[in-house]
């Protein structure tokens, strides 16, 4: 037998052995929590059988309760056994198909033999030998598979630097209980066994990928230093897989005091969420909290306001508002105000979501512990109880040193105390007797009964009759002042939305402080037709994208921050996405947090400022003493031909390197015509679909670009066309339409770009959107284009594409 032979048959024979006992695992844990569950049902049947409860001294009603007590240790002891063995034997049911799918040979310094050791999702002990017949790939031994080719090595434990050589360095597939693959390799881990992982068909939800994870990603992975991790990573390069891994390794390696609720994903969409929401359980651990920035805003803000969401946004800009071309009905002097208006908003967008406006706000607040406050007048059935002139007089009485929150905790206490005086003052009113007389009487026996509660020993009886209305008159009052006192524990008296509104109107009354003035001065040219266009929005109880952290922060300067220390780590996917302002505020909203930011600025799609700009503001968040950058340059998504294409579209594209996995060179087809652009792309689905991709997709600019390609589509196909909006709860398997920004962080096998012309994508604004799009396509893109294609195509080597003008490709067809 040749030593390849040998080899081989060790590790079957290894394979059989250890599945056998992990079977053997197995069929015990099912035991015992088959035992464990009719005991829990047992102690649930008879748990007052065992307690004997006898309260006739005070000595047996403290027996009784510890034996209550006792009991219900009994149960929550076995509850728990319950937990931790079906924990394990998930784990254990994982491990038995797949035990591991590594193996480094590690002889430490100073001893003789080496130790081989299996690298798996989890650990598995053989409890007889007490030796670890798989080690969890998280364990620190485990780090050298990622870390070292054969040769000199090290890695780190809780007790210091390990040294050693690590003899043998072979990588396993195996499924069912069969080693399917086996290969020794070198330096990286296996391109080989990587090219078979990426070549596989794209799935509607993220895989792990734990067994073909590269050196770089592993420093995203274990780094356990940073406050703040910034990665840098293009298209592809594995920004959210690493992060997800690294999610799992800081749960395993603080497993006393991290659990997967102290952890928070924020994600592009809620169909992301979806996506990724696997990826965890595969590795046997909890998901962590996953939610969207959006979500957060609607939930502070939906109480007060319409809260525009970013694709909303997003959709206004991108179709420029929908604003119709100067044509027929339609004087220029109206499109040109239309554009005028267009780009004033844009530069709102701009400004709004900068660390100039940031400044303007946090000035604005000093401001208003001088001057400025605005409050609503605290009402009852039409009269004053406080009046805004006596909210504003008690507010600027108290000392100016007081904080805007500690001074409005103390108008909540004054207020309380006018409200009662209010009370007092109206158990005579008209009102209060109509009130009582419309008492039912059932209401009349509560009151009777509650009262005589409430006055018992004050010498008060239900008797007199004018103790009797005046209890009564209490009641009522009380009972209908309740919401106005509500009001003032939340702090409703302060005019939030006047305060924001103000920001907008008193220019010249804010030009005469001179904190202000300095801040104002970066204000934009067009910045009177952003307030009119804001105070209308408010008018309406509408508050656009751009303003709504603005308005939370302002919100929290004035009211009070709220903050969440029970989050540990904080991790933003599409970081670049995030304005500075946004950024800033989830520090401050999580002050106990580290935090991982996963970027690419060649993929900031929103007209704000993005926080992965030139100046890097991110970089400031924590300062450079905490901060560490990792930057990822490998896009492994993608085939080599998809990668050549793609990052040539933007600027330092030179930079990204392809993964060496090869395909079809990426399609341009020209349309002439709408109606022959949906037959070429009817005809390129069902070519796709022929050649088996199991996920398709027809990515549009817009959301109503998506509809009208939906709409042409469907007749056109033999297989259902799904449609993605951005109401869409998950991603399907299949063929679908997806507007581009909805895409954001996902993959599908073919990618076919719905309308890549000079029209749809011809500005500079156009091209982030358009390399985000295209960089979705894992093994073909066909880009098809209504008359002239744009320029991010026509700018490259001719060499990186097949151009087809339609009309040929029809005719292949
Ligand atoms: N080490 C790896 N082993 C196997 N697959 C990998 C590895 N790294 C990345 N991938 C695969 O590459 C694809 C892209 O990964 P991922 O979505 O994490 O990248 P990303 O950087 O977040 O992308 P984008 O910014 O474009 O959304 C996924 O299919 C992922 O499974």
């Amino acid at each position: 037998m040749s030593l390849l032979e040998q080899d081989w048959s060790a590790e079957k024979t290894r394979v059989q052995e250890v599945t056998t006992k992990i079977q053997t695992k197995i069929n015990g844990l099912e035991e015992q929590i088959g035992q464990v569950q009719s005991d829990v049902v047992d102690i649930r049947k008879h748990y007052w059988d065992d307690v004997t409860m006898d309260m006739s001294t005070p000595e047996d009603a403290a027996e009784s309760i510890a034996s209550i007590k006792q009991q219900a240790e009994v149960l929550s002891e076995r509850e728990r056994t319950h937990r931790q063995a079906s924990a394990a034997l998930g784990k254990m049911r994982r491990l038995v198909q797949s035990p591991y799918f590594g193996r480094i040979d590690f002889k430490e310094k100073d001893e003789r033999a080496s130790e081989a050791i299996y690298l798996g999702i989890a650990a598995f002990l053989d409890e007889q030998k007490e030796e670890y017949l798989v080690y969890d790939w998280r364990a620190p031994i485990s780090g050298l598979y990622y870390d070292f080719a054969p040769g000199e090595v090290a890695f780190t434990t809780p007790n210091g630097l390990v040294a050693g050589e690590m003899l043998l360095k072979r990588q396993f597939v195996i499924r069912d209980r069969e080693i399917r693959l086996m290969f020794d390799t070198g330096v990286t881990i296996g391109d080989e066994l990587l090219k078979q992982v990426l070549s596989r068909s794209s799935d509607a939800q993220m895989k792990t990928i734990v067994a073909t994870i590269q050196k770089e990603q592993n420093r995203i992975i274990r780094n356990d230093k940073a406050q703040m991790l910034i990665v840098q990573g293009v298209a592809g390069s594995g920004k959210t897989s690493a992060a997800l891994q690294r999610v799992a390794y800081l749960l395993y390696k603080h497993r006393d005091q991290l659990s997967s609720d102290q952890m928070v994903l924020f994600s592009p969409n809620p169909l992301f969420n979806h996506y990724v929401s696997t990826v965890l359980p595969e590795l046997g651990e909890e998901n962590m909290q996953q939610t969207t920035y959006q979500a957060y805003l609607e939930h502070r803000l939906g109480d007060r306001f319409e809260v525009e969401d970013s694709f909303t946004q997003l959709e206004y800009v991108l179709t420029r508002g929908l604003t119709p071309q100067a044509g027929e009905g339609e004087t220029l002097t109206a499109s040109a105000e239309a554009e005028r208006l267009y780009q004033a908003r844009l530069s709102g967008i701009r400004y709004k979501s900068s660390a100039d406006y940031l400044a303007v706000i946090q000035a604005y607040k000093l401001r208003l512990e001088r001057a400025g406050m605005q409050f609503n007048p605290i009402l009852f059935r039409e009269q004053e109880v406080v009046s805004t002139a006596r909210l504003i007089e008690r507010f600027y009485s108290y000392d100016t040193a007081i904080r805007l929150p500690n001074r409005l905790e103390l108008m909540q206490g004054w207020l309380l105390e006018q409200i009662e005086h209010f009370a007092e003052r109206e158990l005579e009113a008209a009102w209060v007797e109509d009130e009582i007389e419309l008492l039912g009487s059932e209401d009349y026996h509560d009151a009777f009964v509650r009262l005589r509660k409430n006055e018992r020993g004050q010498g008060a009886t239900f008797d007199d009759f004018d103790q009797e209305k005046i209890l009564l008159a209490r009641m009522v009052v009380k009972e209908q002042l309740k919401p106005i006192r509500a009001a003032v524990k939340q702090l409703k008296f302060v005019d939030m939305i006047g305060l924001y509104a103000q920001l907008h109107q008193d220019r010249k009354a804010a030009a005469a402080d001179e904190d202000w003035v300095h801040q104002i001065a970066a204000k934009p040219s067009c910045w009177s037709s952003i307030c009119a266009r804001t105070l209308e929005e408010l008018a309406q109880a509408r508050l656009p994208y751009e303003d709504a952290t603005p308005f939370l922060y302002l919100m929290e300067a004035v009211c009070g921050f709220q903050t969440n220390g029970a989050v540990r780590h904080v991790i933003i996917d599409e970081a670049q996405d995030y304005s500075p302002f946004q950024l800033a505020y989830l520090k401050r909203l999580f002050p106990r947090c580290r935090m991982t930011a996963l970027g690419d600025l060649n993929q900031a799609i929103y007209s704000h400022a993005s926080a992965y700009s030139e100046m890097d503001p991110i970089a400031a968040l924590y300062g450079p003493e905490q901060t560490e950058v990792i930057r990822l340059f490998r896009s492994y998504r993608s085939t080599r031909e998809i990668v050549e294409f793609t990052r040539g579209i933007v600027p330092g594209g030179d930079a990204i390197e392809p993964f060496t996995r090869a395909g079809a060179k990426p399609l341009v087809i020209q349309a002439s015509d709408r109606e022959s652009l949906h037959s070429l792309l009817a005809a390129e689905i069902a070519r796709l679909l022929g050649e088996g991709y199991a996920s398709i997709a027809v990515i549009a600019k817009t959301a109503s670009e998506s509809r009208l390609a939906h709409e042409a589509l469907e007749p056109q196909l033999q297989a259902p066309l799904g449609l993605v909006t951005k109401h869409s709860p998950a991603f399907e398997s299949g063929v679908l339409v997806i507007p581009s920004y909805l895409a954001k962080g996902v993959e599908f096998d073919a990618v076919l770009i719905y309308d890549g012309s000079h029209h749809q994508y011809g500005h500079e604004n156009d091209r982030k959107l358009f390399y985000t799009a295209c960089t979705r396509a894992m093994h073909e893109l066909s880009i098809f284009s209504l008359g002239e294609p744009c320029q991010w195509i026509t700018n490259q080597s001719t060499d990186t594409y097949e151009f087809v003008v339609g009309e040929e490709s029809e005719m292949h067809s």
